[in-house]
């Protein structure tokens, strides 16, 4: 849809979800608590979750702040988050008939400042009239966009903020997610090969960030989701024979998780004697998961597993790409007039995802273009 042909839209507030991380390396011990207490990542009864989560965040807290350590003691989740809500509010902007929108973006972080509270109280005190929830992960899961969905719903709640509210439930194969993705892939996989000789394969390691299995075993549709950003992304390299594989990272539970883990992956690539290319594709932001996890942890295990080459691509942050498509997905949920995922409330995004009506209504624009 041209900008001039756009709908007059109402005071619309955009909140970016994001997950939050300590501003200093006091607060790394609260965070966890936050995260750790949280029905849906601890999944106990309710009088033993504040015990056992304050008991996990307490044993968390000396690696995690080592971790804060290496970036400053603080994530740089929240300028990052920041930056994007600047990003995605020019860009909507710029592209409005007139350059003129009614539209702002906000930021609730679900484990540290600022919270669905604060930025609830901010929503209202700016007049909006509709909400759009847009979630900073690509994919869903129960774990964070549909925790960040309730916490909203609570925080709206506590202060009678009661307003016509869409979801963005997932993006996880969005065309123009894919696109912007794969072409700042491109830059990095085009980098890597021209520095290895031609005789070294250059494997390409989509990481995401890991589950436990008995949470997707429940239905959550991530893994399933992350499997389709790894296919869309792929189609738009279009690199041919490509060598490339998904594994998870960031397991920090002893139980089962879903692999093969990264670490699983890095030794099957020494075993293959392929170098890799390393892309965070569940995050679309630099933090302590990519800036030490990938960028420190594993690349010393590459190293001392003798891989021939460590390569990392960079998330999107505020990738010019990236933000039009985040925008596109504003404008088409504005122009649908209705809710890209109807499951607003419900934990659970629909276990068969091609029942979710984002899904759906992809598939009509699609048939109607
Ligand atoms: C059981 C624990 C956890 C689950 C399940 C989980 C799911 C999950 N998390 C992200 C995204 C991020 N997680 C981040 C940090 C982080 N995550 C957990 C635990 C679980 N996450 C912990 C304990 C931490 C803190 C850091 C640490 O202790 O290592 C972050 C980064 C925050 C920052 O640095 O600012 C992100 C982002 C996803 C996408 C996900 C499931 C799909
Ligand atoms: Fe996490
Ligand atoms: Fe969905």
């Amino acid at each position: 849809m041209s900008a001039s042909a756009r709908p007059a839209i109402r005071k619309l507030a955009i909140v970016l979800f994001n997950l939050g991380g300590p501003d200093r390396p006091e607060a790394v011990r609260p965070f966890l608590e936050n995260l750790f207490t949280d029905p849906a990542i601890l999944r106990v009864p309710g009088l033993i979750r504040p015990l056992l989560g304050k008991f996990i965040a307490a044993r968390r807290t000396k690696a995690a702040s080592e971790n804060y350590a290496i970036l400053g003691g603080k994530s740089p989740l929240l300028e990052l988050t920041v930056a994007q809500a600047q990003a995605l509010e020019a860009a909507l902007a710029g592209e409005a008939a007139g350059g003129q929108t009614n539209i702002r973006c906000f930021v609730a972080m679900r484990y540290w400042h600022p919270f669905a509270d604060a930025a609830a109280r901010q929503v209202q005190e700016w007049g909006a009239e509709e909400v759009l929830l847009l979630p900073l992960y690509p994919q869903y899961s129960t774990t964070t966009t549909g925790s960040s969905v309730e916490d909203w719903g609570a925080a709206c709640a506590r202060i009678n903020l009661d307003l016509p509210t869409r979801t963005l439930c997932c993006w996880h194969s969005d065309e123009g997610f894919a696109r912007a993705t794969a072409a700042m892939l491109r830059r990095a996989f085009d980098e890597a090969r021209a520095s290895l000789p031609a005789e070294t394969p250059l494997r390409l390691l989509f990481s995401a960030h890991g589950l436990p299995e008995s949470i997707v075993k429940r239905g959550d549709p991530y893994q399933w989701q992350v499997e389709q950003s790894v296919a869309a992304i792929i189609r738009h390299l279009g690199i041919e024979g490509l060598d490339s594989a998904i594994c998870y990272q960031s397991r920090v539970t002893p139980q089962k998780w879903i692999g093969p883990s990264t670490e699983e992956a890095l030794e099957q690539a020494a075993k293959d004697g392929a170098a890799v290319l390393i892309h965070p594709v569940a995050f679309v932001s630099e933090h302590s998961e990519t800036l030490v996890e990938l960028d420190v942890e594993y690349k010393e295990l590459a190293h001392k597993l003798g891989i021939p080459g460590y390569f990392r691509a960079p998330a999107q942050n505020s990738d010019p790409a990236f933000i039009a498509a985040l925008a596109d997905l504003v404008w088409r949920t504005q122009d649908s007039g209705r809710t890209l995922c109807s499951f607003a409330g419900a934990r659970q995004c629909p276990k068969a995802h091609g029942d979710c009506p984002h899904a759906r209504l992809t598939r009509q624009q699609k048939a109607a273009a």
